[in-house]
């Protein structure tokens, strides 16, 4: 099963990490099968798009039965490259860039950190995990061909070093610090702030309470 990347609409594939986020969570809940309008309400979509971009993936959904999560999944696996390694830089190797180091990637997905790179002498030289720490003043001779980096310097260092990895082409950053860094339109940065993830998590709790179900269907997290 591969997708001929060429036939999808462009705004058609910008839509499947969307898809697959929200897929992935439902296979980890054990639900088998999503209809348009579940789907539809989870992402913001409405669902005749998402009937139209699913039938570009060859999954029909059925009336009365809706989408087969499995396949969907395997479907956008493949098409989002999670099949091919990709190689991660990191930046900043403090207590979480250390954990980071230590816990890589590579049991559940395709992403390795390769690399990673310290202002700090007394880290520089050493390895975590397996990754060696070079000095940030070599980021631009170590990189090579890395296209994506995460950040986990301080909020204050961050326009800087990211103006940095710009100018040497890395397309994707997973930016850990406070600071909202600026970025050119062909760099794509995911923000990750850990205390709007929990208040979002209290409030879920709060106005969306979890009901309990049966044994086969438990979450799984
Ligand atoms: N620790 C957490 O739980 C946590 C959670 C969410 C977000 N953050 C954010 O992640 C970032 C890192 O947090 P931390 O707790 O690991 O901090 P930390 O101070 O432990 O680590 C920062 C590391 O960056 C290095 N550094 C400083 N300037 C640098 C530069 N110019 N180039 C390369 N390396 C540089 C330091 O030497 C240090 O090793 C911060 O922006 C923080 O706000 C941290």
């Amino acid at each position: 099963m591969s997708l001929d990347q060429n036939k999808i609409p462009q705004a058609t594939a910008k839509r499947l990490p969307l898809y697959y986020r929200f897929l992935n969570n439902l296979q980890m809940q054990g639900k088998t099968r999503v209809s348009s309008k579940e789907l539809s309400e989870a992402v913001k979509v409405d669902s005749a798009t998402i009937r139209r971009d699913f039938s570009y993936f060859g999954a029909l959904g059925k009336k009365g039965y809706g989408y087969n999560v499995e396949y969907l999944l395997g479907f956008f696996r493949k098409t989002l490259d999670q099949d091919e390694l990709t190689e991660v830089a990191l930046i900043g190797v403090g207590n979480l860039g250390t954990a980071f180091l230590n816990y890589n990637f590579t049991k559940n997905n395709n992403t390795k950190i390769m690399l990673a790179f310290d202002a700090d002498p007394e880290k520089v030289g050493k390895e975590i995990g397996g990754v060696p720490i070079y000095h940030i003043d070599d980021m631009e001779e170590k990189l090579g061909n890395v296209k994506v980096a995460i950040l986990t310097i301080p909020a204050q260092e961050a326009d800087r070093i990211t103006e940095r990895l710009v100018v040497k082409g890395i397309k994707g950053i997973l930016n850990f610090t406070p600071a909202r860094i600026t970025v050119p339109d062909d760099v794509r940065v995911h923000h990750i702030d850990l205390a709007i993830e929990l208040q979002a998590l209290v409030y879920f709790l709060k106005h969306y309470p979890l009901e309990k179900i049966d044994n086969e269907e438990e979450n799984t997290y």
